[in-house]
């Protein structure tokens, strides 16, 4: 199928853009051609003609580390920290729930996520083959992982049997558009021997591994009393950096941490916004970017957000750190795009060059309404993009060639249905709605 759209301006990574009008020819689940100006040759050669005037196309957004279904747990154990809000709050509903919540709430997420201009998400959780079946029907790209908690023996062999089995169904489902990734929850809930038997699985699937890491300060104490090492140190010694990693938070962590980082190439999801909110602290970004660690940016569950909006994370990753450093220079607009376009799609394992609008590159664009006041004057607009855009301006989202929402229709979902099952859902499992 041939697409053309034809729009206002063009952000096509955070180096590179296009000021003015634009074109870029679709063919199927790649952009063809993308250049300034209108298309010269007949329009009559496609089969869809798209045009917005007034739009700016960039590339889709990444939210590197997420729980999708935790959409059900939205306004669930809020203004406490991390180790009461998982013990007392989260995880007693979390034992309520089944597949049929996890595929609506997961459904909840596409349709937050797609409104609100990302392309692709992370998810660890439970059941996951009805966030998977969610996932393949809204569209959207996903990297999927079975949460694996190794705290009991059942348990233990419960995470490697559906992990396995999991990966043998999604890996490169829905066009390829579904990945799957190894989910050892943590460090406090995946004793030694069991994150050196995920490594291992990790070395026999072939397939990354997504874990939490250094989260609070808590846990950095408790492993060095424990293991007599920092999370990062006690997760490279279990084995687990041998292999690709992407570690959510690693808020954390000192130097010597960070070079493990940077060493192993571990990938790093910055969660600002969930950090902030269950009062973990504020990772030290500006000091693993400087070290060249890849990191990406994430929302985390809608229980420690409680959104899912990507412009929000990269406007605080653009200003928290200047704040916490009293240095203006810190994570500029351009570093806080990359870390939710380019550098987000390096850090959830994708093909290099996705994050970005170029030929040969996968069509995951979004679409922005450029006619706001806060689009005025069109200065700078990967600026205006971080530090005046959001989610509300986003009008149209392309999924590998595929459109998921028209002028801010979503095309892939039944969202009223996705609203009344939710509800019902939830009156269910914690009695209210
Ligand atoms: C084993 S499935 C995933 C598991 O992770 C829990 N979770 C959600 N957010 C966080 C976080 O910020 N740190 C640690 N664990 C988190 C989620 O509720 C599931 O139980
Ligand atoms: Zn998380």
């Amino acid at each position: 199928m041939r697409t053309l759209l034809t729009v206002g301006a063009v952000i096509q990574s955070s180096e590179s853009w296009i000021d003015g009008p634009a074109h870029i020819v679709i063919e199927d689940d790649r952009i063809a051609a993308l250049a300034a100006g209108p298309y010269a040759g007949p329009q009559s050669e496609f089969d869809l003609v798209i045009r917005r005037p007034h739009a700016l196309a960039l590339p889709g957004l990444i939210n590197a580390h997420g729980h999708a279904a935790m959409t059900l747990l939205r306004g669930v154990g809020d203004d406490v920290p991390l180790f009461t809000w998982l013990h007392e709050r989260i995880f007693p509903l979390e034992a309520k729930l089944t597949g049929e919540a996890v595929y609506w709430g997961t459904l909840l997420a596409c349709w937050e996520m797609i409104r609100s201009g990302t392309t692709c998400f992370t998810d660890m959780y439970m059941m996951m083959d009805h966030a998977a079946q969610a996932a393949a029907e809204s569209g959207l790209r996903a990297v999927l992982s079975w949460g694996m908690v190794g705290l009991d023996e059942a348990s233990a062999e419960a995470g490697i049997r559906n992990t396995r089995r999991f990966a043998a169904a999604w890996h490169k489902a829905a066009d390829g558009r579904i990945t799957v990734t190894l989910g050892p929850h943590a460090p406090y809930t995946c004793p030694p021997a069991y994150l050196t038997r995920v490594a291992e699985l990790s070395a026999e699937l072939g397939l990354p591994i997504q874990i939490h890491l250094a989260e609070t300060r808590q846990e950095v104490a408790d492993s060095l009393a424990r293991y007599g090492a920092s999370p990062i140190v006690h997760a490279d010694r279990c084995g687990l950096f041998a292999h690709p990693v992407l570690a959510a938070h690693c808020v954390h962590v000192d130097d010597d941490d960070i070079a493990i980082l940077q060493h192993r190439g571990v990938r790093v999801a910055h969660n600002p916004q969930s950090n902030l909110k269950l009062a973990s602290g504020v990772a030290p970004v500006a000091r693993m970017r400087a070290a060249g660690v890849t990191v990406g940016l994430g929302t985390d569950g809608a229980a420690s957000n409680n959104n899912l909006d990507m412009f929000e994370e990269m406007r605080l990753a653009a200003t928290l750190h200047k704040g916490v450093h009293e240095d203006a220079a810190a994570i500029p607009a351009r570093e806080a795009f990359a870390m939710a376009t380019e550098l987000g799609a390096r850090a959830v394992f994708l093909p290099e060059g996705h994050g970005t609008l170029a030929p040969g590159q996968p069509a995951d664009i979004v679409l922005l309404d450029m006619t706001s006041p806060h689009f005025i004057p069109p200065r700078d607009l990967l600026s205006h993009v971080v530090y005046a855009a959001g989610a509300d301006d986003v009008t149209d989202v392309f999924v590998a060639g595929r459109m998921l929402m028209a002028k801010g229709e979503v095309l892939t979902l039944d969202t009223e249905r996705i609203r009344y099952e939710v509800r019902r859902l939830v009156s269910l499992f914690s009695g209210s709605s």
